[in-house]
C-alpha cells in the first residue's frame, strides 16, 4: 500500500495519540489520497464504546476527524505547490486551529469507519477542510476544520 501522509511527519512530530507512528499506545491513523479527496480507514477497539457497547465514543470520532483533517491539509498544500508529501523541499505541516463536529447518527461499533476529507479552500497560511466519517456507507458524523500552517 502507498505510504500514508503521516509516514512523512518528522520523528519529532510523530507522537500524536491519533496518528503518530512513534506513539505505541496510539491509533496510528493513516490518511491517503482518494482522487482529489483524502481517505482513512479505522476499526475502533471495543473499549472505545459510547454510552452503549455497540456505539462508538464521540471523542474518538472527533479525534479521527482531527488527525485526518490536519494530514489532509498538509497534503492539499503540497499538491497546490505541485508537490507530494515527502518530496524534496521544506515540509509543509498543519495543526488544527478549529474543528466543528456534527454527530448525525450513532456510529456503530465493530465496523470499519471511513473518514474522508475534501478541500474547501485555502489561503497562504490556512486550509479549510470538509470531513465525513461513515459506517456501512452512511455518514455518521461530519466536520469542518480550519488548519493553520505550523511555523517551525
Ligand atoms: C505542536 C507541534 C505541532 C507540529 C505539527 C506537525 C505535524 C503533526 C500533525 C499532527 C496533528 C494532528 C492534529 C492536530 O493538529 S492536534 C493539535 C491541536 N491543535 C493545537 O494544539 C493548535 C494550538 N493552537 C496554536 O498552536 C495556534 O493557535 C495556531 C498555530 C493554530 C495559530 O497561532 P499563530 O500565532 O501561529 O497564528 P494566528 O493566531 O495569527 O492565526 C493564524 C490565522 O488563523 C486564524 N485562526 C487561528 N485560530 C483560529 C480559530 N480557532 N478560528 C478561526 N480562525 C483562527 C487567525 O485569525 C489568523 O488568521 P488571519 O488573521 O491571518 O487571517
Amino acid at each position: 500500500m502507498d505510504a500514508a501522509f503521516q509516514d512523512f511527519y518528522a520523528e519529532k512530530f510523530s507522537h500524536c495519540h491519533g496518528c503518530g507512528k512513534n506513539n505505541p499506545a496510539g491509533h496510528h491513523l493513516k490518511s491517503r489520497w482518494d482522487g482529489d479527496d483524502t481517505i482513512a480507514r479505522f476499526l475502533p477497539k471495543p473499549e472505545y464504546s459510547g454510552g452503549v457497547p455497540d456505539h462508538v465514543y464521540g471523542g474518538l470520532i472527533a479525534s479521527l476527524l482531527d488527525c485526518h483533517g490536519a494530514a489532509s491539509a498538509a497534503a492539499f498544500a503540497h499538491r497546490a505547490q505541485n508537490r507530494e508529501m515527502g518530496s524534496e523541499g521544506e515540509p509543509i505541516r498543519y495543526v488544527t486551529a478549529s474543528l466543528k463536529v456534527d454527530f448525525r447518527r450513532p456510529t456503530p461499533m465493530g465496523i470499519e469507519l471511513v473518514i474522508k476529507g475534501k478541500l474547501r479552500s485555502m489561503d497562504e497560511r490556512k486550509v479549510w477542510v470538509d470531513l465525513t466519517l461513515s459506517a456501512n456507507g452512511e455518514v455518521c458524523a461530519s466536520g469542518e476544520m480550519l488548519a493553520v500552517r505550523y511555523r517551525q
